[in-house]
């Protein structure tokens, strides 16, 4: 149970699912397919959807790679929340907006895994959500640094491994798959 004191409701965030952003990634047209039959899920059960759009370098507002990518769209009503920076909270109306839906528990989708999911999540987490992970629903590019490869496998996997073991006092974290999660 989360340590935000709100009357328990469930929150669906899908983080930059934007063409240029998946573009290169692993998975593209099963994750946007699998996120799409979740946020039908979510929109059947009365569980509120927030989506998170990123704006910056490359993903210039209104440009094209700037769109969600189809066929995933904001529904009338759906909050949109621009951003930024990786982080969905940062100089964002994302917490009012949660705070608004009486949210204490996100599940989370999008892309990309390793940096606007991954930011995102930690942030919740550490501001007293109880977070669930759509682990067949985020995903990334291979990374290369230092000269090393990471594959997109490896971080999506090490992202679900990351989720499903964080521990905070009073919180619950999971890693569930989009037909099953609890919504
Ligand atoms: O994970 C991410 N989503 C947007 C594109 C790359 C970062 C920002």
């Amino acid at each position: 149970m989360s340590t935000l004191g709100r009357d328990g409701r469930s929150c669906l965030l899908v983080i930059d699912l934007q063409e240029a952003v998946v573009a290169d990634c692993l998975d593209r047209d099963g994750v946007l397919h699998r996120t799409a039959r979740l946020v039908d899920r979510a929109r059947a059960a009365g569980t509120p959807i927030v989506h998170i759009q990123h704006d910056g370098p490359g993903l210039e507002r209104d440009s094209d790679g700037w769109q969600f990518a189809a066929p995933l769209r904001a529904a009338p009503g759906e909050p949109v929340v621009a951003k930024n920076y990786r982080d969905g909270f940062a100089a964002t109306d994302l917490e009012t907006t949660l705070t608004r839906l009486g949210a204490d528990r996100l599940i989370i989708a999008g892309a990309q895994s390793d940096f606007c999911v991954r930011a995102t999540m930690q942030h919740a987490a550490a501001d007293g959500y109880d977070v669930t992970l759509v682990g067949d629903c985020h995903t990334t590019a291979d990374a290369h640094h230092d000269g090393v490869t990471i594959s997109a496998a490896q971080i999506i996997a090490h992202t679900n491994l990351y989720a499903s073991t964080l521990r905070y006092p009073g919180q619950s974290f999971a890693v569930d798959t989009h037909d099953t999660v609890t919504l």
